[in-house]
């Protein structure tokens, strides 16, 4: 890649729609957090910790993921861990940000709800980039939990926005989650689930037409199926793809691999985000620039990249014809339309 373009998609405004707040978590802020509240680690140090970073599948980085995550125990601790998620996506001009986050990981262990939300929502309040947020169900555990989780969340409910779907996929299709989504929807809330990443093409067709969801995470296999492609492209249904996860998590071999170009190419809104940055090797400008560097994409595909990313957030309408104003304004000095 030229540094001309380098530059350009490193300053371009930009949103980022597909990331996990616990997957922001350093490794040195998990043993600062660990040291603060007592919390006893599986790991002697910061470089033993980020050598276990060596993930053959999903499973196996969901397992050290949710390790990580013990060490989050008070409001201020999810506070910290956002504030610093916030502040590097700043750097990277992120704009907006719509963030996850997983409850169950922290009320199973006996976090209260609230102490949750209020922490990641405060630290959303008092950054300079937009932020709001979307509660993911765990899908290894069962409805009847993720039912609870919704009712317990509800007095938050001014807090976030919609409802996803996350960790292992295979084995837990969307449809086990029918009533759940049916009842956030009922409450007005936004709807994306996780689909595709490892799952098979028929995860992303009743994500769509089970839950009704209004944007699918990862799904990157559904160029397997011609007609899903078509369906995805026609409904402008936007993926929010994660490259330098699928490289990590060996969904491809490669970055050369990556289907990244194949989606655009089928029309479909892609957008480029980072997942879980801490555990994956990059926040967003590297997940950019790795893409990039590795697939012949050009000054076009950056000013799609960075419009897709804007329209397929669930900003109301006016600010989010304000960041595609920015954006056209940023690429017009670049002669590119
Ligand atoms: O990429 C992911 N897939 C499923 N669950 C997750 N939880 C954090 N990251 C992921
Ligand atoms: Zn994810």
């Amino acid at each position: 890649m030229n540094t001309q373009i380098r530059h350009i998609v490193q300053n371009m405004p930009k949103a980022e729609l597909h990331i996990h707040i616990e997957g922001s978590l350093e490794p040195e802020l998990i043993f600062a957090l660990a040291q603060r509240n007592g919390v006893q680690l599986a790991y002697p140090s910061v470089e033993a910790l980020r050598a276990a970073y060596a993930f053959k599948d999903l499973q196996s980085f969901l397992d050290i993921y949710y390790a990580g995550a013990s060490v989050l125990l008070k409001e201020q601790d999810f506070y910290d861990m956002t504030a610093a998620y916030l502040a590097r996506a700043k750097a990277d001009h992120v704009r907006h940000a719509e963030i996850f986050f997983d409850p169950q990981t922290h009320t199973s262990r006996g976090v209260p709800m609230g102490d949750v939300i209020n922490g990641i929502h405060r630290a959303c309040a008092d950054s300079d980039v937009s932020a709001t947020l979307i509660l993911c169900f765990l899908r290894h555990l069962s409805e009847d939990d993720a039912l609870a989780t919704l009712e317990a969340a509800l007095p938050y409910r001014d807090k976030f926005i919609g409802v996803g779907l996350d960790s292992s996929e295979v084995g837990h299709p969307p449809e086990k989650f029918t009533r759940v989504f049916a009842r956030a929807r009922e409450l007005g809330l936004h709807l994306v689930a996780h689909a595709g990443e490892e799952g098979p093409p028929a995860y992303i067709w009743s994500a769509l037409d089970v839950l009704h969801v209004e944007r699918i995470d990862h799904g990157v296999r559904c160029l397997e199926d011609a007609e899903l492609t078509r369906r995805l492209a026609a409904e402008k249904m936007a993926l929010t793809v994660c490259p330098l996860s699928n490289i990590k998590l060996r969904v491809f071999d490669d970055m050369g691999q990556h289907n990244l170009l194949s989606l655009l190419d089928a029309g479909i809104v892609v957008t480029i985000n980072s997942d879980d940055p801490a555990y994956f090797g990059g926040y967003l400008n590297e997940n950019y620039l790795a893409t990039f560097d590795s697939l012949p994409l050009g000054l076009q595909h950056a000013h799609e990249l960075a419009k897709n990313s804007f329209a397929a957030s669930f900003l109301p309408a006016e600010q989010k014809q304000k960041f595609l104003d920015e954006v056209d304004a940023y690429f017009s000095a670049f002669d590119v339309v």
